[in-house]
């Protein structure tokens, strides 16, 4: 991983570099994201909101490697997506990116439990990060206990789940075996405050003790004071300045 000094002369590490970013759409008449530049560091939290269409859930896409820039780079741990052919991407996300998506994409039928085991079934290096906290089973345990959801769920399948407690399965499934990024998009919106509260304490406890990156996407401004950064990406074909880090203010 590469590693730079930071301006505390700190070292810091890369996890996700962006720079001269442009994809768009097939058929569209402009690009829906153009970014010069974006960097997040290991440990670093990034709230990002935006408009409804503005591209928010299209940029993790790119983030995670699974859609790939027209033009420019988006590199995770020093790799280049682009350079990598599709079936290595998706070895490089399941061991690196724990991904909570709109939709949760759990399967329905296997168990809660199963679906949170799921990145170690597919990674060894999740499987090994997840055995150093005694094994994956203990450590899902411990995650979805975390995140609030009864042992009496565990072994039900994840479709008779309620969409808020599938909210929380998928954040425990994005953070085992710990991550080097971690990617939620709008995970926290079929959530009551309590359980909000509650799942961003484990989240952001989760990222912290691990040193994982988080990039959450979410239309709720007022979760943003929790994290270390504000990002906006601004309404699409609106010309607006950029900061000196050249991403848009
Ligand atoms: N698979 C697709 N094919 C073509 N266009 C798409 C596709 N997915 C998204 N788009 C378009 O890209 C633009 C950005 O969509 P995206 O879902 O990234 O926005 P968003 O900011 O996440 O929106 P929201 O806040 O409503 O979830 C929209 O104009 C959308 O219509």
């Amino acid at each position: 991983m590469p590693a730079w000094r930071g301006p505390s002369d700190v070292a810091v590490s890369s996890v996700l570099a962006i720079e001269a970013l442009r994809f768009g759409w097939p058929g569209a008449m402009s690009p829906c994201i153009d970014i010069e530049r974006l960097d997040v560091v290991a440990g670093e939290t990034v709230f990002l909101h935006g408009p409804s269409g503005c591209g928010k859930s299209t940029l993790l896409s790119l983030m995670a490697g699974v859609l790939v820039a027209d033009a420019g780079r988006v590199a995770l741990l020093g790799h280049d997506w682009a350079a990598l052919s599709g079936a290595a991407r998706d070895r490089c996300r399941v061991a690196h990116v724990g991904y909570i998506f709109q939709q949760f994409n759990l399967l329905p039928y296997l168990s809660v439990l199963d679906n949170v085991l799921l990145p170690c079934r597919f990674s060894p290096r999740r499987r090994a990060q997840a055995s150093q906290e005694g094994s994956p089973l203990t450590q899902a345990e411990a995650l979805l206990d975390g995140m609030g959801l009864e042992p009496s769920l565990w072994r039900r399948p994840a479709m008779k789940l309620s969409v808020g407690q599938q909210q929380r399965v998928a954040a425990a499934r994005a953070l085992i075996g710990r991550p080097e990024l971690v990617i939620a998009d709008e995970p926290t919106s079929a959530l009551d405050e309590a359980h909000r509260d509650a799942f961003l304490d484990v989240l952001l406890d989760a990222c912290a003790a691990h040193r994982s990156a988080l990039v959450f996407v979410s239309h709720d401004r007022r979760l943003a004071a929790r994290f270390q950064r504000e990002l906006r990406l601004p309404a699409i074909n609106r010309a607006v300045p950029t900061t000196d880090a050249g991403y848009p203010a």
